[in-house]
């Protein structure tokens, strides 16, 4: 089955895109579809798979499967180049309009000419602070900031937040030494967080800068989260780091985004949106109706 595709990335977080407003697919099949497409060796190679629909709620609709096949609620880095591709497509009318994830309806805006949109502007939503919209298990439903947090033989401190998908967030003296590739995979499989977890470090430069690195639920190490890194704003303020309505530079191992946790309690993230290959993947499957 030849399945059409584009390859983009916001900041190095890779993702094959299948447009499935012009193309009918089976849904049944985007979970195997994603770790087929993400192997790098037997298929294209990306942290992922992404499914533009049609949206009675919103302009378009987007789903994102993981490279393990699970699938997240929300994507950053996605909307941004689902939202390139929608207006380049000319799928959309105007260059502000909304887009459906499983998480929240989500305003986009995008900057440049039609042929070519090289930055967007994505308004998240406000973040759920308390411990069971994260979700994670605890003694009460308070705001998870700074709580002691044993893994292995560390004693860790966690802020837990929920912004398009759940968060643990740890600050570190040094980002170079986040223990990430020790730590990354047994915090988001422990069992306190009884949806897996997106694991963030961040490295505090001063009132406005940061560093942040991350293991993703479904992904293992990626260039960038988007989500996360929002997330990570928002946490930098819940532990007094930076002052909330702040633009924040968030320096990621892909790239930068700007980022600011509004005082109307919105997070907005601004950053690029690149397209690498658009192409055909031949698969074992039968994923297109015809
Ligand atoms: N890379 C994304 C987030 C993708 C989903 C995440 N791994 C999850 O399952 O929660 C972003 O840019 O936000």
């Amino acid at each position: 089955m030849k399945i059409p595709f584009t390859k983009m990335h916001g900041i190095g977080n890779s993702y094959i895109y299948i447009n499935a407003i012009t193309h009918e697919f089976d849904a049944s099949t985007f979970n195997e579809l994603a770790k087929d497409v993400s192997n790098v060796h037997t298929g294209i190679g990306s942290d992922g798979l992404i499914v533009i629909h049609s949206s009675d709620a919103a302009e378009i609709g987007m789903r994102i499967f993981n490279k393990d096949g699970s699938e997240g609620q929300s994507c950053g880095n996605g909307l941004r180049c689902a939202a390139k591709y929608a207006y380049e497509h000319q799928l959309v009318a105007s260059s502000l309009f909304q887009i459906e994830t499983k998480a929240a309806i989500v305003t986009v805006e995008v900057y440049g000419d039609r042929a070519c949109i090289d930055r967007v502007t994505v308004n998240l939503g406000s973040p759920s602070l308390n411990r069971s919209s994260i979700p994670m298990i605890g003694p009460d439903d308070n705001q998870v900031i700074a709580e002691r947090f044993d893994v292995a033989s560390h004693a860790l401190n966690v802020t837990g937040l929920f912004l398009g998908n759940p968060n643990a967030l740890f600050f570190v003296e040094a980002i170079e030494e986040a223990p990430i590739h020790e730590l990354g995979a047994l915090i988001t499989d422990d069992p306190r967080f009884p949806d897996r977890v997106n694991v963030g470090f961040i490295e505090i430069i001063s009132r406005n800068e940061m560093k942040y690195s991350v293991w993703e639920r479904g992904s293992g190490v990626t260039e960038a989260c988007g989500t996360g890194a929002s997330a990570a704003v928002v946490a930098a303020v819940l532990n007094g780091f930076i002052d909330k309505g702040t633009d924040v530079t968030v320096h990621l191992s892909g790239g930068d985004l700007d980022i600011q946790w509004a005082d109307d309690d919105h997070v907005w993230m601004t950053g690029p949106a690149v397209t690498t290959i658009q192409g055909v993947f031949y698969w074992k499957r039968q994923a297109l109706k015809e």
